[in-house]
């Protein structure tokens, strides 16, 4: 079988670790240093339940709550993926005006979505715990993880997550297998 191609957007407030969560999976590192993005594409090949994905991922530019969603990440995309920090409630709140628009923009009532609280390494600095995440996540019918860009924590479940939610959005999955990770 030919690769599925996907298109996947990666979203949320400035610095919550899109990049790094991105680089992470497409390039095996992970870069202290803050270079705000304004986009950057990147392409991974994977396989995932004996299919090949050829994957396209469009780390954006940070938003904020007063940011229009570009109407390029509504059109051709698949599916995303909402980075909150799990220490900044700001960036919480910002992951949630993002869906709002996403569904506005689609004119769909559900969208394929997983849900990212990233920096869980910044065990001290947590002030989104993980049942506010999933709580979150579950009110959306989206899938949920918790990462750490920094220590390589789950982060290719994330995208791993996110092509079965498309899969799933397509009819290609029975609902109950369940994709979320907890
Ligand atoms: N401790 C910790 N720091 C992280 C993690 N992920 C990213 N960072 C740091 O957070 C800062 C911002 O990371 P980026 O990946 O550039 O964030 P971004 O969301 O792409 O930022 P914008 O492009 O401005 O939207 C950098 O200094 C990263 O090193 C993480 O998992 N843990």
């Amino acid at each position: 079988m030919p690769p599925k191609q996907r298109k996947i957007a990666i979203m949320g407030f400035r610095s919550v670790g899109k990049s790094s969560l991105t680089i992470q999976y497409v390039e095996g590192q992970f870069v202290d240093s803050y270079d705000p993005t304004i986009e950057n594409t990147f392409t991974k090949n994977i396989r995932l339940r004996n299919q090949d994905y050829t994957l396209q991922l469009v780390d954006t530019a940070g938003q904020d709550e007063y940011s229009i969603v570009p109407q390029g990440y509504v059109m051709n995309v698949d599916g995303y993926v909402l980075v909150y920090s799990v220490n900044s409630q700001q960036s919480f709140e910002v992951v949630q005006v993002i869906h709002d628009k996403l569904l506005d923009m689609t004119g769909k009532a559900q969208v394929p979505l997983v849900v990212v609280g990233n920096k869980t390494d910044l065990r001290m600095e947590r002030v989104i715990s993980r049942e506010d995440g999933k709580k979150l996540a579950d009110s959306w019918k989206a899938a949920f993880s918790e990462t750490s860009a920094k220590e390589n924590q789950s982060v290719s479940d994330i995208f791993n997550a996110i092509i079965m939610e498309i899969e799933k959005a397509e009819g290609n999955v029975p609902e109950k297998s369940g994709c979320v990770i907890s």
